[in-house]
Parts: structure tokens; C-alpha cells; sequence
């Protein structure tokens, strides 16, 4: 049965409301075929597959897993089980009754969005990318950090590589899809995963990695990291510097160049994001509303779009 769980049974709460293991709906495992391993999660392996005929995405956990790592899990499905927004990716159940754990997702066969934005840059596929579907696609992420933001959620991890798209085709829609960070904070073990946690520093604003303030401020810095890093079509921000090195640019002023192309309205919304001073920051309706200005500003979507290289599928950040 559930055992480990029902001994630490910890609470989750969201929108006023506790939620304990016992809210989750647990699917018959019967009803799961896993088909092909997708890659390595933060705990195990995840899987394509499907709950009966629906294509499904599973996230396992290891059956030698320590309790930590249990808990841990159990906690990231309550925290995806409660979020209800067209762009967060949707919660299907769990099957907790034994080990191996699961937890189900709906599946985005398009993949992360990084991974995309760099296979579908012109030089490396016959790609149909517009200067209006960047935008479209940032505007499905600020959408989401807009719910996130209505609901006291502070994710703490926004970037291009936690967000999924439903095809790699037309236009896709994009979904906020890993929720690991704010689960980890939300446990606070942070502190028992070691100092040396790999905090995502070039997605944070200065009062976070210098002193642990986190606001839905500092999800508008992340997302402005974000907007850059689909402009410039899956780059790396800061190319070719450490995190120590961007610390120190960033408190001392220091900020991200506009990306290749990069309209100026766009880069503005950027600058804005990454004001110094939190509460100048704007909020994510203010910054949907600027963003949908940029794609009705012809100059805007008739911006020609950088002819970047292929670079290798996988780049090295330089941070050890
Ligand atoms: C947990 C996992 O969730 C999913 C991955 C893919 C998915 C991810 C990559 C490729 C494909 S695909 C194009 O082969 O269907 C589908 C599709 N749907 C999911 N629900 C995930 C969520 C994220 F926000 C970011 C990365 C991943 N992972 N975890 C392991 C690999 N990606």
C-alpha cells in the first residue's frame, strides 16, 4: 500500500486548501503501458506511453529511492495535481500503490522548448519559425506564470528547457512543465540537498542569489531570461561566462545583450523584466499586454529572424 507515505504524510497547500497523498487520483497500473524511455528525469526515467489508448508522459521513481526522494516525489505530483491553466501541462494521476511510483502527464509530443528553438533555426531545418510565433510562444509561458502569479505560486525555475510544446509542427502551444525547484523549496530541502544545490543563477534576479528572497518578481526576471533565450533561438544566456562571472556582471549592472535581430519593443519588455529593483519589475498581466503590443506592431512580426548556425545539439555552459 502507500506506507512510506502514510507515515510522513505531508501537506500541500494551494489556493487556501490542504491537500494531502490521499487527494491524488491513483490510476490502475493495468491501465499504463510504458512504450520508450524520453530521458532521465530529476528522480528517474521518464516515459512515453499511454493510460489506455491516451498517449501519456510517466515520471518514475526508482524503487531503491531514499525516503527524501519519496517525499520529494509525492510532493511534485500534489503541487502539478492543483494547477488548472491551458499553459501548465496537465496532471492525468499517480500510481502510488507500490513501487515502481509513478506520476502521469499529459504528453507534449514537441518536446522542450529549447530543444526546439534550436533545431528549428533556418540554417538547421526548413524551418516555418516567424518573428510572430516567437512571440506567440512567450506569450503561452507568460500566460501561465500569469495563473502561477494569481495563485501565490512562485516557480523558481522558469526556462526554456522546463517549458514543453504540444507539436513541433504550425503553431505549437507551449506549457510550463517542471515544477522541481518550487517542489524542492517548497520542502525546504534545499538546504539538505547541500549548499552546492545548482541554483539556475542565470535565470535569477540579483535579491535571489544573493539573498534568498523570492518573489513572483523574481519569476518576471526569470521569464525575461526566457523571452531572451527565444529570441536568440535556444541560446545559452551570457555565452562563454560562469555563473560567478554573471553574478558579478548582473549586481553591478550588468545585463544580457539583445539577441540577434531582437526587435527593440522586445528587448525593452526584457530590460523591464531585469530592473534591479523588484517591485519595478512589471507583473505578468502588464507584461502579456506589452507583449501582445509587440504582435500587433508590424514592424515587430515583420522582423527578419537571425540566420544562426547549427551549433551541436548540446552546449557546454562553462560553469563547473
Ligand atoms: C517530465 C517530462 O515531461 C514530458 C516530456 C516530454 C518530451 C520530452 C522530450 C521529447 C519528447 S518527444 C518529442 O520525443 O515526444 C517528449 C513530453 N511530455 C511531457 N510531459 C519533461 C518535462 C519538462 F518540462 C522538461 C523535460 C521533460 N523531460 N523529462 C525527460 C525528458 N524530457
Amino acid at each position: 500500500n502507500g506506507g512510506m507515505f502514510t507515515d510522513y504524510n505531508p501537506n500541500y497547500e494551494f489556493g487556501g486548501s490542504t491537500y494531502t497523498v490521499k487527494d491524488l487520483n491513483e490510476i490502475p497500473r493495468e491501465n499504463l503501458t510504458l512504450v520508450k524511455a524520453l530521458g532521465q528525469g530529476a528522480f528517474g526515467e521518464v516515459y512515453r506511453g499511454f493510460l489506455g489508448d491516451i498517449p501519456v508522459a510517466v515520471k518514475t521513481l526508482p524503487e531503491l529511492s531514499s525516503n527524501q526522494a519519496e517525499m520529494d516525489f509525492l510532493m511534485e505530483a500534489l503541487i502539478m495535481s492543483k494547477f488548472d491553466h491551458p499553459n501548465i501541462v496537465h496532471f492525468m494521476g499517480v500510481c502510488f500503490d507500490k513501487m515502481p511510483r509513478f506520476i502521469v502527464l499529459e504528453l507534449l509530443p514537441g518536446g522542450d522548448l529549447k530543444t526546439f528553438l534550436r533545431e528549428a533555426r533556418p540554417k538547421c531545418s526548413k524551418s516555418n519559425l516567424t518573428m510572430k510565433k516567437l512571440l506567440a510562444m512567450a506569450m503561452d509561458v507568460g500566460k501561465g506564470c500569469q495563473y502561477l502569479e494569481e495563485h501565490h505560486f512562485i516557480h523558481r525555475d522558469l526556462a526554456a528547457r522546463n517549458c514543453l510544446l504540444t507539436t513541433k509542427e504550425g503553431d505549437p502551444d507551449v506549457k510550463i512543465a517542471d515544477f522541481g525547484m518550487a517542489r524542492d523549496i517548497y520542502r525546504a530541502d534545499y538546504y539538505r540537498k547541500g549548499g552546492k544545490t545548482i541554483l539556475p543563477v542565470k535565470w535569477m534576479p540579483p535579491e535571489a542569489f544573493l539573498d534568498g528572497i523570492f518573489t513572483s518578481k523574481t519569476d518576471v526576471w526569470s521569464f525575461g531570461v526566457l523571452l531572451w533565450e527565444v529570441l536568440s533561438l535556444g541560446y545559452m544566456p551570457y555565452p562563454g561566462r560562469g555563473n560567478q562571472e554573471v553574478m558579478q556582471l548582473v549586481t553591478s549592472g550588468g545585463r544580457l545583450e539583445p539577441p540577434a535581430m531582437c526587435p527593440n519593443p522586445v528587448y525593452h519588455i526584457m530590460m523591464q523584466c531585469w530592473h534591479p529593483i523588484p517591485e519595478e519589475r512589471p507583473n505578468f498581466s502588464t507584461i502579456i499586454e506589452r507583449l501582445g503590443y509587440c504582435m500587433q506592431d508590424p514592424d515587430v512580426i515583420n522582423s527578419p529572424l537571425p540566420e544562426l548556425s547549427c551549433s551541436p545539439s548540446v552546449e557546454r555552459d562553462v560553469t563547473v
